[in-house]
Order: structure tokens, then sequence, then C-alpha cells
């Protein structure tokens, strides 16, 4: 005979509940079939209401209203009416005498599993099988000790026996889970999620042939689902293995729910009843014997720790402790002790905090007093993360993800035989927390959120680049970008589980004004981690904001210039900031665009090479200017348009003429070879000619063009045949000189050379004597400048 036992979630109104009289229509087609029903739906939470409720003297007419609504199904021969009468009698009584006993409260919470298993047996009729409804409470027998509920096996067997030896051949028992009699004959509930528990015993008695059970997971993962979107499942698990993803909160399993089947070596399956067809976990004393591979969460537990002087070798603690808790039926999850003994940490439920605390002050009250225990504290809202397995370095690849992450971990224990590591975390960083170790520690396909600031040139075709490629991305790299979010100068849009192609539109309709502190808080209360921030704005305000960034966690790619070449002081600052909390940021396009040119400086300075000189054209737009201007036979406001059009400029291209631009480009690059320059220590020779330096904004320039234009062609009349026009920095290193000016070229020289929008950058290092090394190429276009964002982010992605 084969049991099958369909969860609450898998009993919901509507299809799910009519999908599961399909799957069990389909078992008992292949031979002799048991059915095992949890509550329906949330019921138990909502009986457990009522019951609260009750006891505390409130009304509960309209709620228990609400609960048999849901109860509620047409075309059953099932009188369902008669419980609301019954329930309503029950809840009443306990109005009145307002006392909270355990008993009470499970008499009131069978309703949900009696209700569900008369609901299914008749559904099961309507379909032609011979279904009888079967109270649990009349087939196992069990007893309340200090913590939980003990099963009396012999008595539970005997009955369970009697009880399917009277069954006829194709009757289909459906069975209540979670409940049982308690020796008075009272009701006594198996525990949240027991009724995987009833299932397996029932099974051990009869001997079953397997145990199904039918959930909303087609099996155990590797992680909570719900939590974690890229968890695996396992296909096979042994009971050992099972047992201690079960103890160590992988829901999915009730923490008993494997000892029945040990014994008896009776197989138990976790299967979708989302998805009937699908594989889902199997579980046996096989196992796939290759070590288990988890990361469970167990949520809501508080931490304890004492410490103190008094501690010291003394004899005799921890003894003390834990009779203090257990008089007060408080246990005990997990125990980190310093080795000085100076301190000892441990894990209780949250709900027991309070006990807790008045025994362990009670008991300890003399230390407390003089001080040889400075404290005993309380923090509630904890949870666990425990990786349950032998893993390699699992404990360092996890820590080192969390710190990265700005998950601090309260406690961590490693179990004696090294296949379980638990670390205690804050509650409210627990979907971090579980996605970073978890990723960590398999390896698999990590996440990088990102969030984006600009959606101009650069930043737009960053974030389509992105989208177009992730796929590629992510089975090349093992990474998945997630766009977070996007903010421009006005609005902001928001979605945690990733934007799509057509985030502009919703950006663009969005009624979220853009604030940074509101994304600095909601990027932090979101749980993501490995989280991105991208600047591609030329804001300055967002620039010098970076140290906010970091402090919040966050790495940073950036297109934006600006954070590099304000005070120098801010430059330092930030750096020592990144280096205190361990983060990155990258900013290759700040110079040369998509050219590895501050890689490559960054290489050399770190080298015994000693970096000399750098000259060269560093504006891809002025770079066009010239080089077309030179050569053609053009006016220099045409040539200028062109740029413009073609987005090789600034938005404003008086930034670009005035050589602004440029000057920022020199000090970045000296700064990385170790000079400290600000922005007036260079010399630039501004483009925008005297006689229009008053215009107040480009339109205002542009509509004297005339004048630029005379300018600009009386200087190219003094060039010769040979010559060209070149906008060129040049850093000097000995002399720590800056210089930014219009020089004449010969055409033959790498620099007269280049052509287009085309950078060139002479590095001249102490080996390489008098012949530069030359990096030259595209060095500016929204298109070659995403990509070199992209690449930062992808070498970010690499570090996780
Ligand atoms: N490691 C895990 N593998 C699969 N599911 C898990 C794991 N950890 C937690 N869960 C959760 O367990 C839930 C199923 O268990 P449960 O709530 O008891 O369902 P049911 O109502 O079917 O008894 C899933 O919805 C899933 O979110
Ligand atoms: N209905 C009970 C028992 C149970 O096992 O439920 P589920 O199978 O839905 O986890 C509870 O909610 O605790």
């Amino acid at each position: 005979m084969k049991v099958l036992k369909f969860g609450g979630k898998s009993l919901s109104n509507g299809e799910p509940i009519e999908r599961a009289v399909n799957i069990i229509k389909e078992e008992a087609r292949t031979g002799a079939i048991a059915v095992i029903v949890s509550a329906r739906g949330q019921s138990t939470n909502l009986l457990l209401d009522l019951y609260a409720r009750a006891v505390q003297g409130k009304n509960f007419e309209k709620e228990l209203e609400n609960f048999m609504d849901l109860q509620y199904m047409q075309g059953l021969d099932a009188d369902l009416n008669a419980y609301q009468q019954e329930v309503g009698a029950v809840l009443h009584a306990l109005q009145l005498i307002g006392i909270d006993s355990e008993r009470a409260r499970d008499r009131v919470l069978a309703y949900g599993e009696v209700i569900s298993a008369r609901t299914v047996a008749s559904l099961l009729r309507r379909e032609g099988l011979e279904a009888v409804f079967v109270d649990a409470r009349d087939l196992l027998y069990a007893r309340a000790t200090a913590n939980e509920t003990v099963v009396d096996f012999p008595r539970s067997k005997s009955s369970t026996l009697a009880f399917f030896n009277s069954l006829q051949a194709h009757q289909i028992p459906v069975i209540t889970g979670f409940i049982a009699s308690d020796p008075t004959g009272r009701t006594i509930t198996l525990g949240r999620n027991g009724s995987n528990y009833t299932a397996t015993l029932i099974a051990s008695f009869i001997r079953a042939s397997e145990v199904q059970n039918w959930t909303d997971v087609d099996g155990v993962y590797t992680a909570s689902p719900k939590y974690v979107k890229g968890a695996q499942r396992i296909p096979h698990l042994s009971y050992r293995e099972a047992n201690e993803l079960a103890n160590f909160g992988a829901n999915v399993l009730h923490a008993k729910t494997i000892l029945p089947l040990v014994e008896s070596g009776i197989p138990l399956k976790i299967c979708s009843s989302l998805a009937p067809g699908r594989q889902g976990t199997l579980i046996d004393e096989n196992g796939s014997g290759k070590g288990i591979k988890a990361v469970t969460t167990v949520e809501d537990v508080s931490l304890v720790s004492i410490e103190g002087r008094g501690l010291l070798g003394k004899v005799g603690i921890d003894a003390r402790i834990f009779s203090a808790l257990s008089s007060r039926n408080v246990s005990v999850r997990l125990i980190s002790q310093a080795s000085s003994e100076r301190g000892i940490g441990f894990v209780i439920n949250k709900e027991d905090a309070a006990a807790a605390e008045h025994a362990l002050t009670t008991e300890f009250k003399d230390e407390l007093e003089h001080g040889s225990i400075s404290h005993i504290r309380i923090d509630s809202d904890m949870a666990i993360i425990a990786i349950v397995g032998r893993h390699n370095y699992s404990l360092e690849k996890a820590i080192y993800g969390l710190r990265r992450n700005k998950v601090w971990m309260h406690l961590i224990s490693n179990s004696i035989n090294g296949e379980q590591i638990s670390l205690v975390i804050d509650n409210k960083s627990l979907k971090k927390a579980v996605n970073v170790v978890h990723n960590q520690v398999f390896g698999a396909i990590k996440s990088l959120n990102l969030f984006a600031f600009g959606k101009g040139t650069v930043g737009g075709r960053l974030l389509d680049q992105i989208i177009e490629t992730g796929d590629e991305v992510v089975k090349r790299r093992n990474l998945k970008i997630n766009i977070v979010g996007v903010a421009d100068s006005v609005r902001m849009i928001f979605n945690e589980d990733g934007l799509g192609r057509n985030w502009k539109q919703e950006l663009a309709e969005s009624d979220q004004e853009s604030s940074l502190a509101d994304i600095i808080f909601r990027l932090g209360e979101s749980g993501l981690e490995n989280i991105v921030i991208a600047d591609n704005t030329s804001s300055q305000e967002l620039a010098e904001q970076y140290p906010v960034l970091v402090n919040s966690g966050f790495d940073i790619v950036a297109s934006n210039k600006k954070a590099n070449s304000i005070s120098y002081e801010f430059y330092q600052n930030l750096r020592n900031n990144l280096k205190r909390k361990g983060k990155l940021f990258y900013y290759e396009t700040n110079v040369g665009a998509g050219l590895p040119l501050i890689d490559t400086i960054k290489h050399l300075h770190n080298s015994s090479d000693r970096i000399e000189r750098i000259r060269g054209v560093f504006s891809g737009s002025l770079s066009y200017i010239f080089n077309n201007y030179s050569i053609q036979d053009k006016d220099f406001s045409a040539v200028l348009t062109e740029a413009k059009n073609l987005g090789l400029t600034e938005p404003d291209p008086r930034e670009d003429l005035s050589g602004l631009d440029v000057a920022r480009k020199l000090i970045i690059l000296a700064r990385e070879v170790g000079l400290k320059p600000e922005l007036e220590d260079v010399s630039v020779q501004s483009l925008v000619p005297e006689c229009v330096s008053d215009s107040k904004d480009y339109a205002e320039l542009y509509s004297r063009k005339e004048e630029v234009d005379a300018y600009f062609e009386q200087i190219k009349r003094g060039l010769t045949e040979e010559e060209v026009l070149r906008y060129v920095g040049d850093l000097e290193v000995k002399e720590n000189r800056l210089t930014v000016s219009l020089v004449k070229v010969s055409r033959n020289s790498p620099l007269g050379n280049i052509k287009n929008a085309d950078s060139i950058f002479e590095i001249y290092t102490e080996s390489y004597g008098a012949q530069p090394i030359i990096i030259q190429g595209a060095g500016a276009g929204s298109e070659v400048t995403a990509r070199g964002v992209y690449s930062d982010l992808l070498r970010i992605g690499g570090q996780y």
C-alpha cells in the first residue's frame, strides 16, 4: 500500500484541490492507497486566530463565518454546516472561561484537518472512489511532555493495524493528519507541519511500500526556494541527510518525519502537486552518496549571551544555565562557548525569550550583583543559517560573502562531525544572507543586483547591453545581473526581480520621484545581496555621495569622472573608505572610454617600471573635431555640430571646448601615478575663443559661430602641409606638470596619424625609454563607453 500525504497548500480552494483529487484518482488506479490530509490552505493559522480571540474574550463570529466560507465547496455529500455550530460552541465556551490551555487549543485546531478529510473523502466519492473519512484520533495516541508530543507507538500501531485490517478492498481511507488522542482521550497535535509525521507513522505501522508527500515544491531544494531563486532540486537524499535538513529548518519536512521510515526502509518521495509529472526528491537509505548540500534557515530565534570574568574556569556554570532553562521548558538550539570561557552564547526559540531571561537572571542574581557576570543579553529577531553537509572551505566562503555584503555574524557553531555549520545573523538580513551563503557554498549562479543612475546615451546603452547579453553572461560567467532599479534626475523605478526590455517606458511613466536617500534606504531594506551602483551621469552631487554608498555596502562602477577629479582630499578619503569597507570602485571608462588604459597604468605603476610621461589625445570628441577639421575644408562650427550629433561630445560641448574634460582626465591619470594635483594645477588652453568666452550657454556660443569659425581659421592657416592640429594632454611626472593645449604635430607622427574619434595615449616609462607604449582606439561614443562600464561590472561580478 502507498501512503499519500497532501499538505495544506496542495488542498487550497480552486485548482490545487482539483489537482489533488486527480492525483489520488491516478494513484488509486495503480493499487491500494491511503490518503493523509492537512488542514486546507491557511486553515490552521485561521483557527489559531479564532482560538486566541475566544480565550481573550473577543468576538469571533465574523471570523468564524469567514473561516467556514473558505471551507465551503459545492456539491459535497458531507454537511460542513454542522461544524460551524460545533466550532462555534467550543469557542463560545472558551470565551466564557477564558483559560488558555494546550488541549483546548488543539481541540480547536483539529477542526482544520477534520473538515479537510471530510471534504477530500466526499470529493473522491463524487469521482466514484470508495473513500472513507478517518479521524486519526481513533488511530494515534500520544502524550504531552514538557517540550513536545511523544507518540505511544505500541498502542498507535495496534489500533492502526486493526483499522487497516478492517478495511475492505478498494476502500480508500482519507485520514486527518496532525492530530492524535492523549491518554485521557483529549485531542493532542503533533506540532506544526505535523501531518508529514502522521503519514510516515502510519506508513511504518502498516509497512507501506512508499510515502508520497505532495506539496507545492517539486522536492527538497539546496535552499528554500522562497528565498533563493537559483536553488537546485536535490534528486536523492539519504534518511540521515534529510533528517539533518528537517532539523535545520527545511520546512518541506517536519523534524520527525524521517524517523519512522528509517527502521522499515520505506522510501519517501517529495512530489509537486503543482506539476505532478515532474521528478521530485527521493529519500531512502542510500541517498546520492555525495554528502549533503543544502543551506537551510531557521527564522525568529533569540540569541542569549552571558559574559563576565566570573565564567572563567568556573565549574558548573553551564550546568546551572541549562538546568535553569530546562526548569522553564526552554530548549536550546545551538551553543557556542568562547575558548577563554569568558562568554557563552546560545540560541533559543523567540517565544521562549522572556522565560529564558527570567530563569537566567534569577539563577545568576548574585553573580550579576557582584559583577562577576557583566551581562545576560537577549537579542531577539535573529535567524540561523545552517550549511548542512561536508563541504571544503564552506565556512571561509560563507564568511567572505557575508562580510562583503555587510551581514554580521553573531555566533558561529561548527558541529563536531564537521557536517553542519550554523551562523547566527539578524533576521532582517536573512534573505540576503541565505542567497550569499548558498551561492558561495555551491558556486551556483551568482547574482549581481544593479541600480543604475543615468539613462542617457551611456547609461541607457549599458542597460540595453546587459539585457541583450544576460543569458550569455549566465552561461559563460555564472553571473546573473539583475537591474533592480534605474533613476534619472527626475524619476526612479524599482523591481527586485529585475527590470526587462521596457525599463525605459516604465521609467518614463513612473510617479516615484528620484531621491538618493530613498534609493539607499530601499536597497538596504530589500535584502538583496551583491548590490552595485552604476553612475553614468555627470553629476558632481551624486559623486559626492559615493562614500555614503560605500558605507551602505555597495560597490560602484562609474563613467562619471567627477569623483576622481574633484578635490584630492575627497579622492583620498574615498579610497580609504573603500579599503576600510572592502568595497570596489571601477572607473576604467573615465579616461579613453573602453580602452584598457587605467588598468594598464595601474599595472605599470604597481610594477617596478616608473611612468615618466603620459601624452596624447585624451578626448574622443576633440580628436574627431581636429582630425577632421585639420584636413577638411569645413567650418569649425560645422565639424563641432557633426560631433555633437554623433553623441561624441559632452551634453554641453562647452565642457569639451573649455578643456575641462581633458584636464579632468589628466588629473585622474596623474593621481593614478601617485601625484596629488588639483584642477587648478592644470595649465589649460581653452578652445573657447576669448571673444566669445562670455557666452552664458552653448546656444549663445553657437549663435556667435562666425567669430568662433574665424578664430580657428586663423590657427589653421598657420599649419604647413606636413602638419595637423591636435588637442593634447601632457603629464610630465617628474616635473609634476600637467598641460592641455592645442598643438601642431606632424601628420606622420603617431598623434598626427589618428582618425575618427580615436584617442591615443603615449606612455613613456623608465624601461621603455624614448619608445612609448601606445594605446590607441575608439575613445568616445556611447557604445564603447557602455561596454567599458559593462566590463567593469563583470569584473566586480567575478569577485563575488
Ligand atoms: N530546502 C527546501 N526545499 C524545498 N522547500 C523548502 C525548503 N525550505 C523551505 N521550504 C518551503 O517548504 C514549503 C513546503 O512545506 P509546507 O509549508 O509544510 O507545505 P505543505 O503545506 O505542503 O505541507 C515550500 O513552499 C517551501 O517554501
Ligand atoms: N495543518 C497543520 C499541520 C500540517 O502538517 O500542515 P502542512 O502539511 O500544510 O504543513 C499546520 O498547519 O501546522
